[in-house]
Order: C-alpha cells, then sequence, then structure tokens
C-alpha cells in the first residue's frame, strides 16, 4: 500500500473516530446523563419539571418569563422568580455568586466609582422637587458599548462581540500607551492595570493572553454594572414606599418614566434569554443519546433516590410545562402585594409544593436540580473542592461574556480570580481545580467507526428527520393526525387505548370498530377521515375515505405495492381455483362430515364451535392444498398460532433496528425457534412429496404440487427458491385456514342469536339440498346464506387490515402522497359507517344484501370489501365463502342452536377479529 494511502486511510480513521466519539458524547449529555441525573435526584425525592430532549427546561422557563413579563405589575416584590431565572441562565448569573457581589461593592465603595457618584449626584440637582428616573441615573455607569450589545438581536451577535472587542482593545491599547510613557503610575492597583501587567508578565505561567484579557474586562463591565444598578433602583424604590416618596415620583406617568424603563429592561433581559434559550441546532449525531437515552437513565438513577420532578419529555424537557405554566400566571392580575414568586417563576413555586424543596426539571436534555432548601444551597455555594463548577454557559451567554471569570473553569478561573481579588479586595478564595479527567480512546479499526457512524446517522435520518419531514409534508396538505413520538411513533399510544379499549365490557353489541380499532375510530373523529399515524418512525396515512381506498386498491401502475405475497398462490386459487372447484368440494364436504361426527356427543349440549372450526379449516387446507391431513399438519398449525399469538402481542413494542442482533428477548428467542420448527416440518412435507413425485405417484394438481413443480423447474426464470416455497406454504396455512374459521364462529353466533334467520337459512338449505349434502350447483343458488355470509363478513371481517406503501409520489385524490409512505387501510371503518348504512348499521340485517353487494352499497365497491378491491383481492375469496356454504348447509340440514349463556361477548384480534373466549352455542338435533 502507497504511503498516501496509508495516510487517507489513517485520517478518515481518525475522522470517524472523532465523529463517534462526537456523537457518543453528545448522546451521552443530552439523553443519558438527564435521565440519569434526573433519576438519581427523584429517588431521593426531588421532582421538577420533565427533561425535554435537548431543550431541557429552557423553552418553558423562556416562555413563562416572557410571559411574566408581558404582565403589568403591581407595587410587588415578589420578583423571585424573574431573577432566578436570570441567575441560572442568563446575565445575573453572575449576581448569585457572593465573592461578586463583593467585588462590585468593594469596587463601588472603595476604589473607582466614589467619583462616578459624586458626579451622578451632581446631575440630580437639576432634578431637585421634580420627577427622576433613578435608575437611569444609576445606570449612567453604563459604557455604550454595552447599550449596544444588550439591544441587538441575535444575529448581530458575532458582530457585536467584534464589535465589543474593540472599544476594549482601544482601552487596553491606551492603557499600555500611558504605561510605556510613565503615566501608569496614577492607575496603580485599578483591575485593568494588573490585567494589563499579567498580560505582560514575563512569568509564562502567569501571563494571560489577550483575548483572556478582554473577556475579563467584558465581565467585569457587565458584572460590576447590571447588577449594582439594579440594587440600587430596587432600594430606592423600598425607601419611597417607606418613606411616602419625597424627590421621587413613582411610578412615572410620563414618557420616560420606570415603567417604560423597566419595559426596556425586560427587552434587554428578554434578548438575551432570546440569545441563551435559542439553541443552536445540535450536530445530528449527538442527538439520540443526549436527548433520549440519557435523560431517561438519569432520571431512574434519581428516582429511586426519592427525587420526583415533572417527567422529562422528549427533546422539550420542562419547557412546555414551565411556559403553560407562566401563561397561566401571568394571564392573573396582581394586586400590589409583594408577592411575586408565584408570579414569576410559577413553576417554581408549584413544583417545591407538589415534588418537595429540591426537586428536578429539565433545561433541555439537562437536568436540573431546583434547590430551595437553605441548608443545601449553603452546602452549594460554600463547597469548595469544587464538586459544583458551574455549568457550561450558553452560547450566547458566552459570546456576551467572553469566557471570563464568570463563566471560565480551572486554572484560568484561579488566575483570574486571584487578578481580581487583589483589584477589588476581595477575599482569597482557595482554589483547587480539579484536572480535567482525559479520556483515553482505544483504537477502532477505521471500518468500525465507519460503520458505527454511518448506522448511527442512517438510524437518525429514519427516527427522526424522516418522520418529521414527512408530517409537514403531509401536514401542508391539511392531514392531521396524532404527533409523532420518537422511535415509537402513536405506537405506544395505540397499544394504550386498545388495552383500555378490551378490559371494557361488551354486551352483545356489534358495534366493534370502538372496542378493535379504538385508535383509528377516536382519530378519525378528531383528524379527519384520513389522517397520519405512526408506525414507529413510519408515517402511515390512515385512509378511511371509500373513494380514495378504491382509488389505491384498484391502482394498476405499481403506485401503491404490497410485500410480495402469493405470486404462486394465484397459480392454484387464482386460476386453479375455478377449475379445481369440483375437487375441492368433496374435500371440504369430507371434513365437514369429520367435524359433525364429532358433535355428535354434544347434541342437546353445549359446543365451542370456534375450535371446531379452526380444525375444520385447517383439515380443509391440508387436503385441499398440500393434500395431507390435518393430523400431518398438526404441528405446523400449533406452530404457527404460537407465531400469531407472539405476532400479536409485539405487534406495538418497538426495539432498535439491529439491536437483536446484539440482545434477543424471550419472545424473539421462542419465535425463531418457531420458524425453524415450522420449516422443518414444511420441508418434511415437501420432501414426501417429492419422494412420491419421484415414483411416479399421481397426486394430482394441488397447491403443493404446483410449489413443488415450480422448486425444480428446469427453466432457471420460472424457477422458486426453497424460501418461497416456504413461505407460500406458510401462507397458506395461515390465510386458508383462519380467515374462513372466524368467518364461520361469528357467523354461527350471528345465526344463534338471530334465530329467524337462522330458520330462513334452514328453509333455503334444506329446499336445496334435502338431507343430501351439498352439490356445487346448488352451493351457488344459496341466495339467503350468501346474504347471511355477507352481513356477517360487513360486521365481523375477519381481515380487518390492508397496508400498502407508496412507491414513489403520487396523486391520490387531491393529496401528493410522497414515496415511502405507508398506508393504512381497514375494512371496519366503512363497513360500520352510518353515513354508507344508515343508523341502523350496527344491526345484523342480511336483507341488506337481497338484492346484491352492488345495491346494498350503492355500487361503491369501497362500502363493502372483506376480501379486498382490485389486483390483490383475495385470492381464496370463492374457495373460502365456498367452504362456508357448505359447512353452514350440513349444519343446519341437523341442528339448531341457540348462543350458550356461557358466551361472553369479546371481540378480538389475534390475526383475525375473533371472539376472545370463542362462542358456545347450545345444540339441538333436529
Ligand atoms: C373469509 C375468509 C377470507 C377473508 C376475509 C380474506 C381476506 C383477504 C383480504 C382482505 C385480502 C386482501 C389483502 C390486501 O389487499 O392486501 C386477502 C388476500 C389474500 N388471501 Fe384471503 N381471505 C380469506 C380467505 C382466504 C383463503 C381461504 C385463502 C387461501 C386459500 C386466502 C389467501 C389469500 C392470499 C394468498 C391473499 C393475497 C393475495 C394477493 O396479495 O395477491 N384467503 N384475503
Amino acid at each position: 500500500m502507497g504511503a498516501v494511502e496509508i495516510l487517507v486511510m489513517s485520517l478518515t480513521s481518525s475522522l470517524c473516530l472523532y465523529f463517534l466519539l462526537t456523537l457518543i458524547r453528545g448522546l451521552h449529555k443530552l439523553w443519558w446523563t438527564p435521565i440519569h441525573m434526573k433519576n438519581q435526584l427523584s429517588s431521593q425525592g426531588i421532582k421538577g419539571p420533565s427533561y425535554r430532549f435537548f431543550h431541557g427546561s429552557t423553552k418553558e422557563i423562556f416562555n413563562m418569563r416572557n410571559e411574566a413579563m408581558s404582565r403589568p405589575m403591581n407595587l410587588s416584590h415578589d420578583i423571585f422568580p424573574q431573577f432566578c431565572l436570570l441567575f441560572t441562565h442568563g446575565l445575573t448569573n453572575m449576581v448569585q455568586e457572593s465573592f461578586k457581589v463583593r467585588i462590585i461593592f468593594n469596587g463601588l465603595a472603595l476604589k473607582l466609582n466614589w467619583f462616578s457618584i459624586e458626579v451622578m449626584l451632581e446631575r440630580w440637582k437639576h432634578h431637585e422637587g421634580k420627577e427622576i428616573e433613578a435608575i437611569d441615573f444609576i445606570s449612567d455607569f453604563k459604557d455604550s458599548f454595552w447599550e449596544q450589545l444588550l439591544r441587538r438581536e441575535e444575529h448581530f451577535s458575532d458582530e457585536l462581540v467584534r464589535g465589543i472587542h474593540n472599544p476594549i482593545l482601544e482601552i487596553i491599547k491606551k492603557r499600555e500607551e500611558k504605561v510605556m510613557t510613565g503615566e501608569g503610575s496614577s492607575f496603580v492597583g485599578d483591575f485593568l492595570q494588573l490585567l494589563v501587567e499579567a498580560h505582560h508578565d514575563a512569568n509564562a505561567s502567569l501571563k494571560i493572553s489577550i483575548e483572556d484579557l478582554v473577556d475579563e474586562c467584558k465581565t467585569f463591565y457587565i458584572a460590576g454594572q447590571e447588577t449594582t444598578s439594579t440594587l440600587l433602583a430596587w432600594t430606592i424604590f423600598l425607601l419611597i414606599g417607606k418613606k411616602g416618596g419625597a424627590q421621587f415620583i413613582w411610578p412615572t406617568k410620563s414618557k420616560s418614566g420606570w415603567n417604560h424603563k423597566t419595559q426596556d429592561c425586560k427587552n434587554v433581559s428578554n434578548s438575551n434569554q432570546l440569545l441563551s434559550y435559542k439553541l443552536s441546532v445540535p450536530v445530528l449525531i449527538w442527538g439520540l443519546h443526549k436527548l433520549w437515552w440519557t435523560p431517561i437513565h438519569v432520571k431512574n438513577q434519581l428516582s429511586s433516590q426519592g427525587i420526583k420532578g415533572p417527567s422529562y419529555r422528549f427533546f422539550h424537557g420542562s419547557t412546555k410545562e414551565i411556559l403553560n405554566m407562566r401563561k397561566e400566571a401571568m394571564s392573573r392580575p396582581m394586586n400590589l402585594s409583594h408577592d411575586i414568586f408565584s408570579t414569576i417563576l410559577p413553576h417554581v413555586h408549584s413544583w417545591i409544593d407538589k415534588y418537595g424543596k429540591n426537586y428536578l426539571q429539565w433545561f433541555g436534555p439537562k437536568a436540573q436540580l431546583v434547590v430551595t432548601e437553605p441548608e443545601l444551597i449553603k452546602e452549594i455555594m460554600n463547597n469548595r473542592d469544587n464538586a459544583y463548577p458551574k455549568p457550561e454557559t450558553a452560547n450566547y451567554t458566552k459570546k456576551l461574556l467572553g469566557d471570563g471569570l464568570v463563566t471560565s473553569e480551572g486554572e484560568k478561573w484561579a488566575k483570574m480570580r486571584k487578578l481580581a481579588n487583589s483589584a477589588f479586595h476581595a477575599e482569597s478564595l482557595k482554589k483547587e481545580k480539579m484536572g480535567a479527567v482525559e479520556i483515553l480512546v482505544i483504537s477502532l479499526t477505521s471500518s468500525l467507526c465507519l460503520y458505527f457512524l454511518l448506522t448511527l446517522i442512517r438510524g437518525l435520518h429514519k427516527l427522526w428527520w424522516t418522520p418529521i419531514h414527512m408530517k409537514n409534508q403531509l401536514s401542508s396538505q391539511g392531514i392531521k393526525g396524532p404527533s409523532y413520538r420518537f422511535f415509537h411513533g402513536s405506537t405506544k399510544e395505540i397499544f394504550n387505548m386498545k388495552k383500555e379499549a378490551m378490559s371494557r365490557p361488551m354486551n352483545l353489541s356489534h358495534d366493534i370498530f370502538s372496542t378493535i380499532l379504538p385508535h383509528v375510530h377516536s382519530w378519525v373523529d378528531k383528524y379527519g377521515n384520513n389522517y397520519l399515524q405512526w408506525f414507529g418512525p413510519k408515517a402511515q396515512l390512515v385512509v378511511t375515505e371509500p373513494e380514495l381506498i378504491k382509488e389505491i386498491l384498484n391502482n394498476r401502475d405499481n403506485a401503491y405495492s404490497k410485500p410480495e405475497i402469493g405470486n404462486y398462490a394465484k397459480k392454484l386459487l387464482g386460476d386453479g381455483l375455478v377449475t379445481s372447484e369440483g375437487n375441492m368440494i368433496p374435500s371440504m364436504i369430507s371434513s365437514i362430515e369429520v367435524m359433525l361426527e364429532r358433535w355428535k356427543h354434544h347434541e342437546g349440549k353445549e359446543i365451542e364451535v370456534c375450535e371446531e372450526f379452526r380444525l375444520l379449516t385447517s383439515e380443509v387446507i391440508s387436503r385441499t392444498a398440500f393434500g395431507s391431513s390435518y393430523l400431518e399438519g398438526k404441528n405446523i398449525f400449533q406452530m404457527l398460532m404460537k407465531l400469531a399469538l407472539i405476532s400479536s402481542r409485539n405487534a406495538y413494542k418497538l426495539r432498535f433496528p439491529g439491536i437483536s442482533k446484539i440482545y434477543k428477548t424471550n419472545d424473539e428467542i421462542e419465535s425463531e425457534e418457531l420458524v425453524k420448527g415450522i420449516h422443518n416440518a414444511i420441508l418434511e412435507i415437501i420432501k414426501k412429496r417429492e419422494e412420491k413425485v419421484m415414483t411416479g405417484e399421481s397426486i394430482g394438481g394441488d397447491f403443493l404440487q404446483l410449489l413443488v413443480e415450480a422448486h425444480n423447474d428446469p427453466n432457471a426464470s420460472q424457477k422458486i427458491s426453497i424460501e418461497d416455497l416456504l413461505d407460500e406454504c406458510k401462507t397458506f396455512y395461515i390465510a386458508g385456514q383462519e380467515t374462513t374459521s372466524t368467518l364461520l364462529g361469528w357467523t354461527i353466533f350471528l345465526l344463534a342469536i338471530h334465530t329467524d334467520w337462522q330458520e330462513e337459512a334452514r328453509k333455503e338449505v334444506l329446499s336445496l339440498f334435502g338431507q343430501q349434502n351439498p352439490n356445487p350447483d346448488g352451493i351457488t343458488k344459496l341466495k339467503t346464506t350468501s346474504m347471511i355470509i355477507n352481513e356477517s363478513l360487513r360486521l365481523y371481517p375477519p381481515a380487518i387490515t390492508i397496508t400498502r406503501k407508496v412507491e414513489r409520489e403520487v396523486r391520490l385524490g387531491k393529496l401528493t402522497l410522497p414515496a415511502n409512505l405507508l398506508l393504512y387501510i381497514t375494512t371496519l371503518a366503512p363497513h360500520h359507517d352510518p353515513k354508507i348504512w344508515g343508523e341502523d348499521v350496527h344491526l345484523f340485517k342480511p336483507e341488506r344484501f337481497s338484492e346484491g353487494i352492488a345495491k346494498a352499497t350503492n355500487n361503491n365497491i369501497a362500502a363493502f370489501f372483506p376480501f379486498g378491491i382490485g389486483p390483490r383481492t383475495c385470492v381464496g375469496l370463492n374457495f373460502a365463502t365456498t367452504e362456508a356454504k357448505i359447512a353452514l348447509s350440513m349444519i343446519l340440514q341437523r341442528y339448531a342452536f341457540t348462543l350458550s349463556p356461557a358466551y361472553v361477548h369479546s371481540p378480538f384480534q389475534l390475526l383475525t377479529i375473533r371472539p376472545q373466549h370463542g362462542v358456545q352455542v347450545m345444540l339441538h338435533l333436529l
């Protein structure tokens, strides 16, 4: 390998490693750490607003504060919340620190500002006996750049930073010149002097850079001015209150009164907060860990210690809650009370009450412990061994303050602090900075890094960017729906709604839509006929409008694809069924006879028919499609049933893509074993069949025969793989059995409670067949039975879910659907729509179909489609209805039946819509 290649490779690998580590660190910070923190504290009883991914509580705080500031205020002193916010996130952060207050007072009282105060008082003379705006005069200390700094918008901030640097550099330069010309002696000991000297210090370890010098100046301009002027203004305000006003008129009535000034202050602090809160978009790859895993972990850790707090909301943390609380608080009128805590920081005020004195809230994804217990505050503030360093400063605060004393850490802080102490005569603080812990990275191969990196980026793209993009695309076209939850989409909501619906006891009503698909039922109401829901991160358009359903299902140019199944199924049941129907009917009849033999033991007694029909349809599909018996395929059916159970209980449980390669749940392990078991059992049947083919034994053209022949086809283009063969068999074992057995179960249930229709049907059967077995000709003439079966399929359609995927951008009605959008169509919606069927939609009325389906549906094929519509219509339609008609006829010929008191009405979905506890009927021999 050439040197250049090696160089390129090593560069790529280190770049990958860098990205990977950045990503992991980001995730750790935004996700894992906040959750861990929260849990740790909540287990200790510390509660707080929930952590929102990335934003934590910032949005809420920002909005609450904004809201609070917009409310006119009386002369109340309850300002805690307002300042608290600033303490935590903004400029006045620095006021929190006692040393700084000391610095400022030292500075004010002892050194620099005597002169300034005298100048100010001189000006005040002009206002004697007149109105004066105290804060204006007090903030005369202000430098022009400060004014400029605070009143600009975010996008000017870079420019501002440069703008601020220049005048400071100017001042520094002047001072340096003065020092050079020997003029410096008059400044001895002032802060700037100390800084300039430090900058020129010959001892490299004591020397500070020019950037540090500028930052420090900025810090002190702000810390030394804004805080003090505010303190003085408030003090004066309170003194007025006590003395009844003298030379001050409060509040001002005029253009530039205090209120106006407060307004200015508000703008100032708002713009600062804007800068602080408008968090810039993070590097994508940081997101997941930081925004999700970390908060949850932190929360768990803390909650196990009893720390409580509002739950962490993905990305937003507590911000939304805070916002709303703040809005609410600000809308309450306030009297002259000084109790402003609940107005300015309503969230802290109420959460302290709710979660305890120390609780956990979320500054975006960052866990933030709100400590109000004085003892703890003391402990934190007094800590001197750096157990509580300052948090990282928000981007814009950093721009504002530079990396000066307020924001800096470690050795730099220590150095600056020493300078400040001597300049402002503040007591010196011991400072021992813990060395930064360097994480040593174990070298990874470049390909591994790249792999992880790409997987993560792909994951984030899929889980975050794509859903949001898809949502925006559709919402701009008026399509609404439940909001997308990271990774889970709507699954959790759907799962819970289903759970809740299933727990409601149900009477004998046929109104099963709200029980089986409670989410579709309620979201159609809420968001409209066609709405967007989320199957995990996949956008799924639920379409219930018949016109659109028709358009989708009838589409023939592959705009809406379906997972390819059934190609070979069609060979048998598509073309095959029509011709082989004659062969199938005797097979069906003999299977039904076997079943009715068993029923003899139940005469005059109760019988559970669903299990009976399961065995029957299994036997029928085994015989007709696989040329074997149910017994031979019994294992396969049982394993398929177990698999169906597992897949249905996991239908709304999502797992991270690829995670099952590392860790498998019990269900995953079991399902893999089942799949293997099913494959082996089917292979066994195939082997036997192949042996028979070899020995020349004639089987006829059953389904398995067609599949085996296709598998052995010498023409490569016609040949099907063994996997395809297995899949095809599985599909048929399931599709050919489950659906038809539930159709029969529900029909018997309906006839058991509508004995008049049972009698009608019996009459028809007896008139056509007498006591003879049904024949193909008579079967086509069963009109009443067909009406009953159709009404049964309308009320209890066995297959309720039809899905499609948008292959390419396509127009559907007035909508433009983006590629990859999933479409969800359910037969339940139109089948139970009173607008289509009338107010008696939930009643069993087979007479609806007395003049055929077209008449019943007013030629709207998407009003009734238990077997689907269009090119992908069920291949087993004739097979299933024929089987059902024969079975019903043969039962009606022999028995009358009524519903047993043991029956519990509980339709539920497990592959098909089935009676959860079976259908128990009393069997009366005719
Ligand atoms: C009452 C009984 C049945 C009902 C309600 C039913 C329902 C459905 C529905 C709604 C579809 C369309 C799915 C779609 O458009 O995506 C379908 C497709 C299918 N059904 Fe059935 N089915 C029944 C019986 C059967 C039987 C007995 C078999 C096999 C013997 C069968 C095999 C299939 C196959 C292979 C497909 C896929 C067709 C394709 O995608 O081209 N079904 N069924």
